[in-house]
């Protein structure tokens, strides 16, 4: 195990940022950790960084105990959102700069240099200053610099959140695959969902300073631990609708009464992604209220009984508003969530069978 961070905890004064948090990291992993803005991403970031003294937990990176050490002893090397340059260094000295601080032979460093200039496809650059270099080329010296270290250990915090969306996409693959080629242990901290889910071995969701969810990427989409995860994860997200709602007579009980018998409708919520609900000729009638077309796809927004759920068709999809449709799922793709806790419950949800139709098709009919 490369890092091991075993209930940490971080208060400012009386606000808890980070409140005990336990997770590992395996040599060559690469972890996202992801979460909406004030959840305490950065935070436990500069707590492994050691920027910041934990108030209580341990850390450990390849197995010593670098809990009280300072950030030079930890053995990684960082990347920042703000790329942190010398705007008076020209990229050559930018990406040295550590290297020459801590006195490598100066044979050593040109070695490393020019494996770098040629890994990010720096040369020609060598001489600019980062004021005239794009964003895209900063983040390569930034990242350059965190290389040329070659620490076993890279921290990322947002490095990609600076740059527009198409020169992200294409640093976000050169990220993966300098960590998978150079075998580098990296954590990377990132509020985008997006990023996470291509990027990632893993992901860490946090949310109020604690751990939500520890899975891979795939078990995040398809079996998300709660609805807040459900939400938080595709877009558009997860549909969410009551199985049984009491209060507006709704009811979406014959699939969810066919699909699991003898359960309480009133104590579940029924969610199913948009790609997983296809209109059919029979099933849950439903009817159009908008449609969203991108090319692709098409977002179809129905309405059952009052609650709005998205179903995502491939292509062009000219259906008016106010035709009613009818809507089939498998039942494997169905999330079963508890109405009042809101996590997910998987002793009622049925093992995923390939191809077998929603057999219901008349949920509230
Ligand atoms: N130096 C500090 N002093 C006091 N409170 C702080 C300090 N740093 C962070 N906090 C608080 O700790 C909580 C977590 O902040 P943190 O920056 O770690 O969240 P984050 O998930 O990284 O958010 P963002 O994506 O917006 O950067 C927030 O409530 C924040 O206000």
């Amino acid at each position: 195990m490369q890092i091991e961070i075993r209930d940490v905890r971080k208060d400012y004064g009386r606000v808890q940022a980070v409140r005990g948090v336990s997770f590992s990291v395996e040599e060559g992993q690469l972890l996202v950790i992801l979460g909406p803005s004030g959840c305490g991403k950065t935070t436990l970031l500069r707590l492994i960084a050691g920027l910041e003294p934990v108030t209580s937990g341990t850390i450990h990176i390849a197995g010593t105990d670098v809990t009280h050490l300072p950030p030079v002893k930890r053995n990684i090397s960082m990347v920042f959102q703000s790329y942190a340059l010398f705007p008076h260094l020209n990229v050559r000295e930018n990406i040295i700069f550590g290297l020459k601080v801590r006195k490598v032979p100066a044979d050593e460093i040109e070695r490393r240099l020019k494996r770098v200039v040629d890994l990010l496809g720096l040369s020609g650059r060598l001489d600019s200053k980062p004021g005239e270099l794009s964003g895209g080329m900063q983040q390569r010296v930034a990242l350059g610099r965190a290389i040329i270290a070659e620490k076993p250990v890279t921290l990322m915090d947002e490095p990609l959140s600076n740059l527009d969306a198409k020169l992200r996409n294409s640093m976000r693959r050169e990220i993966c695959s300098l960590q998978r080629r150079l075998g580098i242990t990296m954590i990377y901290v990132t509020h985008d969902q997006v990023e996470a889910m291509t990027m990632a071995d893993r992901i860490v969701l946090m949310r109020d300073g604690q751990i939500v969810q520890d899975d891979s990427p795939e078990n995040f989409y398809e079996r998300p631990a709660n609805t807040f995860v459900a939400r938080f994860i595709g877009t558009p997200p997860m549909n969410i609708v009551p199985l049984c709602p009491t209060q507006g007579g709704a009811a979406l009980e014959p699939g969810g009464r066919l699909l699991f018998p003898g359960m309480d409708p009133d104590r579940y919520l029924f969610g199913i992604r948009p790609e997983n609900l296809r209109l059919a000729e029979s099933g849950q009638p439903a009817m159009v209220t908008g449609r969203e077309y991108l090319g692709s796809d098409t977002f179809v927004s129905c309405e059952i009984h009052g609650q709005e759920v998205i179903v995502r068709t491939r292509g062009r999809r000219n259906i008016r508003e106010g035709t009613v449709v009818h809507l089939t799922w498998d039942p494997g793709d169905v999330n079963l969530f508890d109405a009042r806790t809101q996590e997910r419950v998987d002793s009622v949800v049925p093992a995923r069978k390939e191809g077998r139709e929603n057999p219901a098709g008349s949920i509230g009919g």
